[in-house]
Formats: structure tokens, C-alpha cells, sequence
């Protein structure tokens, strides 16, 4: 199979339980809860998004051909170190694409795989690092995993019932909306739902603050 990818680069994870670590992340382009264009945020079930993820224009952006190729692009922007090798496979929804042969791929050149998803398409039993992110209105099929991210606020969703579910880490991320007053909105309401909530714990988007990608 073939892959559309937006871009691919090196940086550290920003988000989650992984935060701080180095990684590759491996953008598919594509989601089924957004077109990505502008003119249909509106009317879209995912309205928040923060990422452009249309087309193959991005750093190292293109259809590769194969899981080879694909992987062998995500080694070389890793480098020669075979220390704690880490990619993120993000989008758009990597699991309109993802496939045994990918992770298969990436696990010969000794890679721990990671995925952030937003949870509407079973995962690969296989990926190493599973983070869902759940968006209100949609159906979450995916119910277990490493962790579950819920942007915060977000009417709609049900986080007493998600607490339930088979993760190992729950984690609440303050809604980057824009603005320098929303934001602040909703990391004060984040701080006080997990303050409220001890069962679950703040995500910060650390490359925001440090200029990464
Ligand atoms: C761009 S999404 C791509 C992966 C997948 N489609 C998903 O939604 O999980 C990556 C992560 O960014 C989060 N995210 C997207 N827009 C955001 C925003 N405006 N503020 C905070 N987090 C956001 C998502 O919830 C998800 O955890
Ligand atoms: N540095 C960095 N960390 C991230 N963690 C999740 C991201 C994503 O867009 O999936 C992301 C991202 O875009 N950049
Ligand atoms: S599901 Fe993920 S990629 Fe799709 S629009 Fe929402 S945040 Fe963006
Ligand atoms: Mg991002």
C-alpha cells in the first residue's frame, strides 16, 4: 500500500505521559473528522483542530510508495543512533492508513512506534505507545490504551464515563483556541477540572512554548 504524508519531521513529543522525548513524528495526511479546509470547520465533528493536515506539501511531505520507503525516510531523519528510537505516527488520523506492514516496517529499524488518533478506528494491536484523543459527537470505537488525551473544554463529552475505560494515563490539555484570553479560559478551567478530578492529570503542549514543530 501507499501513503499520503504531510510531513515528517524531528522534534520532541510536546504532549502526554512521552512529553519531552525525542521523536520523529510522522504526519498522514487526511482525517475523517475534518476536510482541513477552512470552509468547513463550521460544520465539521472536530472543530478545534490545530494542525494543517491537507496534502503532501510539507517538510518531506509526498506519497511514499511502500512501508519500506516510508520507514527507511522516518530512520534517516532519526540518524545513526540506535538509542531509544521513537516515532509518532499523527495526522490528520493515521489510522485511515496505518497498517501491519507499516509498523512492521518501523519496528526492523528498531523503532518504538507511538500514535496519537482520535480514536474512531480500531488500532493496530501491535503499535507500542497508544494516545486517544476522544472528540465530542464522534463514536469512540478505540476504548483502550497507553493514554486518553481530552482537550478541555469541550461540551459534549462525558469524561466521568471515559474514566472507565482500559488506559493506563488520563490526561486533560487545555483547547489551544487562539486567542491569548480563551487560552487562558481554558487553561484555567483545565487546572480546575483536574484539580477536581485526581484520577486525571494536566498535558501542557510543550512545543508551543519552545518553538518546536
Ligand atoms: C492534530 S491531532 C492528530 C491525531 C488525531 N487526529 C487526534 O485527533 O488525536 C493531535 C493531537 O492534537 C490535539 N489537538 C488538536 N487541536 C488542538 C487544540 N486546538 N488544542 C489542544 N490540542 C489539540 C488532538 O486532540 C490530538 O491529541
Ligand atoms: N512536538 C510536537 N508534539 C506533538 N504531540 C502531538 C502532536 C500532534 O500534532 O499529533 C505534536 C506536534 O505536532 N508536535
Ligand atoms: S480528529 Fe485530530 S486531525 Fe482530525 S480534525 Fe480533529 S484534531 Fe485534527
Ligand atoms: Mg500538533
Amino acid at each position: 500500500m501507499s501513503y499520503a504524508v504531510k510531513e515528517i519531521f524531528l522534534t520532541l513529543q510536546g504532549e502526554g505521559v512521552q512529553a519531552g522525548r525525542r521523536a520523529v513524528f510522522l504526519r498522514f495526511a487526511g482525517c475523517n473528522l475534518w476536510s482541513g479546509l477552512e470552509r468547513d470547520r463550521a460544520s465539521a465533528i472536530c472543530q478545534f483542530c490545530d494542525t494543517d493536515f491537507v496534502g503532501m506539501d510539507g517538510e518531506n511531505g509526498a506519497r511514499y510508495a511502500d512501508a519500506a520507503a516510508l520507514a527507511d525516510k522516518v530512520a534517516a531523519l532519526w540518524g545513526d543512533g540506535t538509542d531509544r528510537r521513537y516515532v509518532v505516527m499523527t495526522g490528520g488520523e493515521p489510522m485511515l492508513q496505518v497498517d501491519d506492514a507499516l509498523v512492521a516496517a518501523l519496528h526492523r529499524h528498531g523503532f518504538e512506534v507511538a500514535m496519537e488518533s482520535n480514536g474512531t478506528i480500531p488500532a493496530q494491536a501491535d503499535i507500542d505507545w497508544i494516545c486517544i484523543s476522544p472528540k465530542a459527537g464522534s463514536e469512540i470505537v478505540q476504548r483502550s490504551g497507553n493514554e486518553l488525551k481530552l482537550v478541555w473544554p469541550q461540551a459534549g463529552s462525558d469524561a466521568g464515563a471515559m474514566a472507565a475505560w482500559q488506559f493506563d494515563h488520563f490526561l486533560i490539555q487545555p483547547m489551544d483556541s487562539g486567542s491569548d484570553d480563551a487560552n487562558a479560559a481554558n487553561i484555567q478551567a483545565a487546572t480546575r477540572f483536574v484539580q477536581d478530578n485526581p484520577r486525571w492529570r494536566l498535558s501542557l503542549q510543550n512545543h508551543k512554548i519552545l518553538g518546536l514543530p
